[in-house]
């Protein structure tokens, strides 16, 4: 699914509207609808009592058009306009203009003493803001903000939660809505998904308002949301004609003295995602440990016992996965950067792979183009420098992406892989996945898949989401907390499984 910017929303509802002939106040009449269909369907005319916050803007029309449908089914609300301008929409006019003629008269709050009391058993329906937050809320209406998250009352949010912006970090973080649930409209915004904004929101929902289609399908995004329908396409079915070199032979390099583990994880977890053979390279120590722990790999060792020093591959690999355990030992360092020298084909480099390049910047020159590089936030700033905002972070990954011509994996809850100025924003995994060794296992795997044929962006891409699935498969037998990486490894069949069900036991499905 598309992520628009929201000058690209803006665009679509204007396009909408010229091609539909319709009137901007049908939108967000269809909008309403959407929203008041959404809560009736769960309470079904339950007497609760619920509050509405509306702006002045198109947001606050929203939530207007929402208490008129409310009002005529009978539901006990009370209605709220946050009059923090003089500026009205003129849809917010009209929609305030239709309540009245109800007979249902809205209490205007203008100031911090005007505040309204809410119970925690209260529905509170913000549409303060919505996309058209363009600076920070007066005092007062942040106040207000602060009183609602008091509550403790569920809070449904109009498109977003109130005091976002949808492109830059928030001005003041006290002054944002935390939002129970958010209804967005169309299309999912970008920051639901960064650890700085994504915090604001328990869950969210899509509701279809009939933007028009071809728009949708036509405006190139700069993000897209990556869930199964995205994924599915990209899966490469086994051939019955096949045999284990049609699947390609890969090697692990990684390890040192106690971090054998990491390379242990990465090499089974790539066989675990059909790689047709794999082979791992490792220091002496790891020699006999990886051979009785996972019997189905080959293990070539090189002439040191601690550390890797050198690194020979007596054949032609059909992908390296590097870096796992592999520490910043001078003499690994050097190993690392003449293998990067001999190598063409791209590889995947993570952990103290990424480490040594950001202290050695040279060496990127001899990252062979299409790499797939996997820092968690840590390592991407010891590559990128540091950012003032998640969007920061994303506009210096894109740039260093594009500049070195590589794929680079930003790990996190909503992992985002960058490729060619796009990023690609992640719907699985769980945080019982916050666990040592889980990044390991997404190494073996995108280098597993790259075996394979899939080219680089695509192993990516679906290597997170499959990495993700695994978790989810993991976390649902074994809860979070006891998820460890190795029962990701295992959980890559079930995931596979998962993923290619036939699609007649999804219907229920939500988001
Ligand atoms: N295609 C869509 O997605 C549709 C969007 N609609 C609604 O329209 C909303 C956007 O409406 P608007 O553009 O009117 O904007 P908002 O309702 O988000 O904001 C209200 C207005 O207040 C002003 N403003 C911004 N920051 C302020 C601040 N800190 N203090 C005081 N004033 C401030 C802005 O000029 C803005 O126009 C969406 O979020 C959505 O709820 C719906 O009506 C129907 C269709
Ligand atoms: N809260 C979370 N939700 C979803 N996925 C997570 C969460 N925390 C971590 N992960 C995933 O787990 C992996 C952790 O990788 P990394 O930080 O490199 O760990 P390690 O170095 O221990 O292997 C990443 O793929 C990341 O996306
Ligand atoms: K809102």
């Amino acid at each position: 699914m598309k992520i628009f910017s929201a000058d690209q929303i803006y665009q679509a509802d204007k396009s909408t509207i010229q091609k539909e002939q319709i009137k901007s106040e049908e939108l967000m009449e269809r909008a309403a609808a959407q929203l008041f269909e959404w809560l009736h369907s769960r309470l079904r005319g339950t007497q609760v009592n619920i509050q509405l916050f509306c702006g002045i803007g198109n947001n606050g029309g929203d939530g207007m058009a929402l208490a008129r449908m409310l009002h005529e089914h009978g539901y006990s609300i009370k209605v709220h306009v946050v009059n923090y301008s003089d500026k009205r929409s003129e849809d917010f006019l009209l929609n305030l203009e239709r309540l009245k003629d109800l007979k249902v008269w809205p209490d205007f709050i203008n100031k911090e003493s005007d505040l309204p009391e809410i119970s925690p058993n209260d529905i509170v329906v913000d549409a303060i803001f919505g996309i058209g937050l363009n600076r920070v809320p007066d005092d007062w209406v942040g106040k207000l903000i602060g009183h609602i998250n008091d509550s403790r009352a569920f809070v449904l949010s109009v498109d977003v939660p109130s005091g976002l912006s949808v492109d830059r970090a928030p001005w003041n973080t006290s002054y944002v809505i935390q939002a129970s649930y958010v209804l967005s409209f169309q299309l999912p915004k970008l920051i639901f998904f960064l650890p700085e904004t994504g915090v604001y929101l328990n869950q969210w929902e899509v509701l279809d308002i009939g933007l028009n289609q071809d728009f949708i399908a036509n405006t190139e995004a700069d993000f897209e949301l990556i869930g199964r329908p995205e994924v599915l396409p990209m899966y490469r079915p086994r051939l019955k004609f096949s045999h284990k070199g049609t699947y390609g032979h890969s090697v692990i390099v990684g390890g040192s003295y106690g971090k054998i583990g990491a390379v242990q994880l990465a090499s089974n977890a790539c066989l675990s995602v059909g790689s047709g053979l794999v082979s791992a390279f490792v220091p002496k120590c790891g020699y006999d440990s990886l051979q009785t722990a996972v019997p189905e790999v080959m293990v070539l060792t090189g002439s040191r016992d601690k550390n890797i020093s050198r690194i020979e591959i007596p054949f032609e690999p059909s992908v390296v996965g590097i870096g796992v355990g592999i520490g910043q030992d001078d003499d690994t360092i050097d190993a690392f950067s003449s293998f990067l020298k001999k190598i063409k084909l791209p590889m995947v480099i993570d952990a103290d792979g990424l480490n040594i390049l950001s202290k050695n910047p040279e060496l990127l020159k001899d990252v062979p183009q299409l790499s797939v590089l996997t820092p968690h936030p840590k390592e991407l700033e010891r590559l990128i420098g540091h950012w003032e905002s998640d969007f920061e972070k994303l506009e210096k990954a894109k740039e260093f992406a594009l500049q070195h011509n590589l794929v680079i994996v930003i790990k996190g809850a909503h992992t985002i892989t960058i490729y060619n100025g796009k990023g690609y924003v992640n719907t699985t995994g769980n945080p019982g996945m916050a666990t040592a060794g889980s990044g390991d296992v997404l190494t073996g795997m995108i280098t597993g898949l790259m075996a394979q044929g899939y080219p680089s962006v695509e192993a990516a891409i679906f290597g997170v989401y499959l990495h993700g699935l695994a978790g989810d498969v993991g976390a649902s037998k074994k809860g979070y907390e006891a998820l460890k990486a190795s029962i990701l490894v295992d959980s890559i069949g079930d995931a596979y499984a998962d993923l290619l069900r036939q699609p007649e036991i999804e219907q229920n499905e939500g988001n």
